[in-house]
């Protein structure tokens, strides 16, 4: 396994007092797979991605669970080890390409500088590479496109770079946080598919979060659905999104309009995400949920496997309820 994450649970410290934003959260990733983390807003996806690269803030505190890459434990590494596993190790893309971006340096040479801390290679030997680089994520004319500013490009022209500076490593894993999101359908769909080709080009696992279901059923191999800073349902993605287990990733597939619109945003579920400072007793989801049954309010079922390569945590798919 590449990634391994077991129990986690992350806290956060503010004016309102402490807030469990992750709760046992479990997953794993194999070398190779892309695995797609869906859920609402505030359902913990972005926190999840943090936590494994380090880079959750001072009023976050990881309370209990374990965080493996490639068998090691990350959370007994220092910030200077994780500095150096993120980037070279774990490749990042946001968002927003203009953070992972240097406002007053040419992207040739933002790259040919990532690439030689990498790599034990010339300054010579750097810039060409950081034309290749600028190959492989089909930039055309790349000696032209090495001399401009980041202001001077496009939003996917910009995300194709933080990409290609994100992949120079090259990293075993890539996390990518929305990285479509502020970009316009067309130009989503280009950079979507660059991150698959990489994928399955390089053998580079990809932690993809979005909020987009046909972007999971188009790139990755499972999914794991969020609700609450829980895990709900996890498996195949195929299997997953033609016949949900919990009640919560039907919800989400009802409330996609099209699955053929990958561009389309989630229409709301009816109900409200429960405060995670009182977060209810027993399933998070049961105050949303159609389908609640006495014990759901009461208790809350863990997450467990209901078929083959699927687990979901529901008492609808218990015997014992
Ligand atoms: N810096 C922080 N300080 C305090 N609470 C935080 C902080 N970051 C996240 N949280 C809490 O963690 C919850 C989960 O946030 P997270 O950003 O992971 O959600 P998300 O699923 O990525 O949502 P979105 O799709 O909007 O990015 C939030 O609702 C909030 O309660």
């Amino acid at each position: 396994m590449v990634l391994v994450l077991k129990d986690l649970c992350v806290d956060f410290t503010g004016m309102r007092g402490k807030v469990r934003a992750l709760n046992n959260v479990s997953l794993s990733i194999e070398k190779g797979e892309v695995l797609g983390v869906v859920g609402e807003s505030g359902s913990g996806k972005s926190v999840t991605a943090l936590s494994i690269l380090g880079l959750l803030g001072s009023n976050a505190n990881i309370s209990n669970g374990e965080i493996s890459y490639s068998g090691q434990n990350l959370l007994t590494l220092g910030p200077k080890e994780m500095q150096s596993l993120r980037g070279k190790k774990i490749g990042m893309v946001f968002q927003e390409p203009m953070t992972a971006l240097h406002p007053t340096m040419k992207v040739g040479n933002q790259l040919a500088e990532v690439i030689k801390r990498h790599r034990s290679v010339s300054k010579r030997q750097a810039c060409k590479l950081a034309i290749e680089a600028l190959k492989e994520v089909h930039i055309h004319d790349p000696e032209l496109v090495a001399k401009k500013y980041p202001f001077e490009l496009s939003g996917g022209m910009r995300q194709r770079i933080v990409i290609a500076l994100a992949m120079s490593a090259p990293p075993d894993l890539l996390i990518a946080d929305e990285p479509t999101t502020a970009l316009d359908v067309t130009i989503q769909k280009e950079i979507l598919q660059l991150i698959k080709e990489l994928n399955d080009r390089r053998g580079t696992s990809v932690l993809l979060i979005t909020h987009d279901l046909g972007v999971v059923s188009n790139v990755c191999d499972r999914v794991m659905v969020m609700y609450a800073g829980e895990v709900v349902e996890e498996g195949i993605t195929e299997a997953v999104l033609n016949a949900p287990s919990h009640p919560y990733t039907e919800a989400l597939l009802h409330a996609l309009p099209d699955l053929a619109d990958p561009g389309e945003p989630l229409k709301a579920i009816p109900g409200e995400v429960p405060d995670l400072q009182n977060r209810p007793a027993g399933c998070a989801f049961a105050s949303r949920c159609p389908k609640a049954m006495d014990i759901c309010g009461v208790s809350a079922p863990a997450l467990e496997l209901v078929s083959t390569n699927r687990s979901a945590a529901c008492w609808l798919r218990r015997d014992t309820h």
